[in-house]
């Protein structure tokens, strides 16, 4: 799974940044690309205005542009041999046509510009004006034969600026050529249903030598490089390097992490936490306490249980520090809730081989006192489960530690080590019986005699009992005939987080209070 999501994140960061990257250079390459092609339109522009140059130049070397027969013959086989010169017209000093190679297409005119209205080449040897005709604008070059005449050739370069565009971009733009005045003289538009919109980038280059400019209008979205080749096998490229990071990244994940340093860093981050679940009166159903149970909170939200952590804390030698943490901060936080209700217990689980420590008594004095809570609230489950090493030194431990009012519990009573024999001796205050004989109390009479044997045993030793893991009221009602007063159970309420049971015990209180059963003044007592 962390490998699956390695590897998506991975290839999704990679395309976002190649997209990103290539988008901004293939499509800063794609603008550079058409503002080269309006050089080219110009480029031929420019050539087709050369071309009829020269053949009016021809012309006027011939001889007389009068308008006679051989004159006007002479036109025509220019035209006729031109492909883009579509006719030859001799004009009057002001411009007014005065005869035409082939004269039906004045009927096509729709306006004729005066000279002054034309615009002169560089060198001043032609002049470009605009055709007005019926079909749309033709390009008109006119050369000077004297004073009094001058020749104007009729040009159709629009289908010179057809193939400037490529292929995929032709139905994306628009070609023109325009004069100083923005007139245009040729163009080419793609079909009218698919013309750019409004919204357009254009890319103009001006002509030095003619007063001429083209322009190429396109959508913005043909120069996003989604559509380039080169956009494609680049985000190719990062998916597969994406991939390949992942992959890496996944096995770095996946490394095998040091159990103990990884309990050392949760330690150094206070992940461990104390959940507290509450121990209640069998017959009233009043909370007279919790025992903290450890929780790790991980970074990623996950809630891991102690059988999973606490096994290797004991054998790590880390069970030490974790214990003090999570009883430091449940002291901490509990502390008003303790102080409010002097009768109320909280117990935490301590292994056998932390009680015996050096220094254990002394260490869980400061702990207690720097949280002004009275010893005599706080309780030490000690659990069976583990064999006591010395029991000789447990039960000065467990003396010692009543002198200062703390009390002992001796946990999972019935599924551990100790025999009756260490009951006894230890000098625990508390008995805790373990689950297994809570979920048999209502279906096996030999757990019945086994709860009822455990209670007169703790009666003869000044011992109370707690029974543990009390789902059903048929249970608390076949432990109350064994004898049992207080336990604890998912029936009342699990292990909750700190902020959880305070609002758990808040509730209670006022619940209790509002039935008379406990007054504030009580609780105070
Ligand atoms: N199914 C069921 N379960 C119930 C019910 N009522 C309580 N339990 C669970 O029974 C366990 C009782 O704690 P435990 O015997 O001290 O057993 C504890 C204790 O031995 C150990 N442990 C927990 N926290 C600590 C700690 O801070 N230090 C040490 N040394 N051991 C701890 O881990 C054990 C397991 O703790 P948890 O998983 O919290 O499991 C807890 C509790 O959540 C119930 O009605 N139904």
């Amino acid at each position: 799974m962390l490998r699956v999501g390695a590897v998506v994140a991975s290839v999704g960061i990679f395309l976002a940044g190649a997209d990103f990257a290539v988008t901004a250079l293939i499509g800063d390459q794609t603008a550079r690309q058409i503002n080269e092609l309006s050089k080219v339109a110009l480029r031929r522009s420019e050539a087709a205005i050369d071309s009829a140059g020269a053949i009016l130049n021809r012309l006027v070397a011939k001889g007389p542009m009068d308008c006679s027969a051989g004159a006007l013959q002479a036109l025509r086989l220019h035209v006729y041999q031109g492909t883009i010169v579509k006719d030859i017209r001799t004009v009057d000093r002001e411009g007014s046509v005065l005869c035409a190679a082939y004269s039906e297409t004045l009927e096509f005119d729709n306006g004729w510009a005066r000279r002054e209205e034309m615009f002169q080449s560089a060198d001043g040897q032609l002049r470009l004006f605009r055709v007005p005709q019926f079909t749309g604008a033709a390009f008109g070059v006119l050369r000077d034969i004297d004073g009094q005449r001058s020749l104007a050739a009729i040009l159709r370069i629009d289908g010179n600026l057809l193939d400037v565009m490529p292929v995929g971009l032709r139905t994306q733009s628009d070609v023109t050529l325009t004069l100083p005045n923005g007139e245009q003289v040729a163009g080419y538009h793609p079909d009218a249903s698919s013309r750019p919109p409004a919204q357009t980038v254009a890319f103009t280059t001006v002509s030095d030598r003619y007063p001429l400019q083209a322009t190429i209008h396109v959508r913005p979205q043909s120069l996003s490089a989604r559509q380039d080749m080169a956009y494609l096998l680049t985000m190719l490229a990062a998916g597969v390097l994406g991939g390949v990071f992942g992959l890496l990244l996944a096995s770095y994940l996946n490394r095998p992490v040091d159990p103990v340093a990884e309990l050392d860093r949760a330690l150094a981050a206070h992940e461990f936490k104390p959940y507290v679940q509450p121990t209640f009166r069998l017959k009233t159903g009043d909370i007279i306490g919790g025992e903290i149970l450890a929780r790790w909170e991980k970074p990623d939200g996950r809630l891991i249980p102690p059988m999973s952590f606490i096994p290797l804390a004991e054998s790590s030698g880390r069970i030490e520090k974790l214990t003090w943490q999570i009883l430091k901060s449940a002291l901490r936080e509990l502390q008003p809730e303790m102080r409010q209700d002097k009768l109320f217990k909280l117990s935490v689980n301590i292994t056998p081989r932390h009680l015996l420590g050096d220094g254990f008594v002394d260490d869980l004095r400061k702990v207690v006192a720097s949280s002004s809570v009275s010893t005599r609230q706080v309780v030490l489950e000690v659990t069976e489960r583990e064999e006591l090493a010395d029991l000789n030194k447990a039960t000065d431990v467990v003396k010692e530690l009543g002198e200062f009012g703390f009390r002992i519990a001796l946990d999972d009573v019935g599924i551990g080590h100790s025999g009756l024999s260490t009951i006894q001796r230890l000098g625990a205050r508390i008995l805790k019986i373990d689950k297994f004989f809570v979920d048999a109390i209502t279906r096996d009479q030999s757990a019945v005699v086994v709860v009822q044997m455990l209670v007169a045993l703790a009666r003869e030793l000044d011992m109370s009992v707690v029974a543990e893991g009390i789902e059903q009221q048929e249970q608390v009602d076949a432990l109350i005939a064994c004898g049992v007063e207080e336990g604890q159970g998912y029936l009342v309420s699990p292990p909750l987080s700190l902020d959880r049971f305070k609002q758990f015990l808040d509730v209670h209180n006022a619940s209790a209070a509002a039935e008379g059963r406990i007054s504030k003044p009580e609780l105070a007592a």
